[in-house]
């Protein structure tokens, strides 16, 4: 198991900043679908077209592309001689999935608010929602990256 995870090591990390990608590339972007959603009359043909749009949107690229950056990282982590669990930085990148992990869920259960008619936040609420995977996404690739501590 050991040997086969060492020799795929390259291919796995490959896919895991792929998935990871796909997966930031939704967090980022269906807040801004919220932001226009908010100026779409409820029951309009807009309003109906971003629903689908959403549920597509989570349900075909960021569910799949977060269950595959969890698979993919975990195999990261039980490759031999990776990670080095006396240092800091591994916990805190966990932490910092973990924190992710709860904002996706965050953004699933606003698209259930907007599927139902029944989101009452402003624009400005999903603007400022925006910045939360963008900056726990730079402080997660300076742990990886740099491992500062
Ligand atoms: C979903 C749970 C995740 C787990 C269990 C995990 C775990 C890991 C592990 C163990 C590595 C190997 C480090 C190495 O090869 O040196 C790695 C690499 C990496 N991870 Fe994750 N990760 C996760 C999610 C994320 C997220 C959300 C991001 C970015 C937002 C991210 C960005 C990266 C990057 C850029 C690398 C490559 C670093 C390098 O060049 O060595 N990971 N991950």
């Amino acid at each position: 198991m050991s040997a086969v995870l060492a020799a795929l090591y390259p291919w796995t990390k490959a896919l895991h900043i792929i998935a990871v990608i796909s997966w930031m590339a939704g967090l980022l972007y269906l807040p801004r679908l919220f932001v226009y959603h908010c100026a779409a009359e409820r029951g309009s043909s807009s309003s109906e077209t971003f629903k689908v749009m959403e549920r597509r949107l989570l349900r075909a690229i960021m569910n799949p592309a977060m269950i595959a950056a969890y698979v993919f990282g975990l195999s990261l982590l039980l490759t031999p001689g990776i990670v080095d669990w006396q240092s800091g930085w591994i916990y805190a990148k966990l932490g910092l999935v973990a924190v992710l992990t709860w904002h996706h869920h965050r953004q699933a259960s606003w698209m259930k608010e907007f599927a139902a008619d029944r989101n009452e936040r402003p624009a400005r609420f999903f603007r400022m929602q925006n910045e939360v995977p963008t900056l726990l996404m730079i402080v997660i690739v300076i742990m990886v990256v740099v491992r500062p501590f």
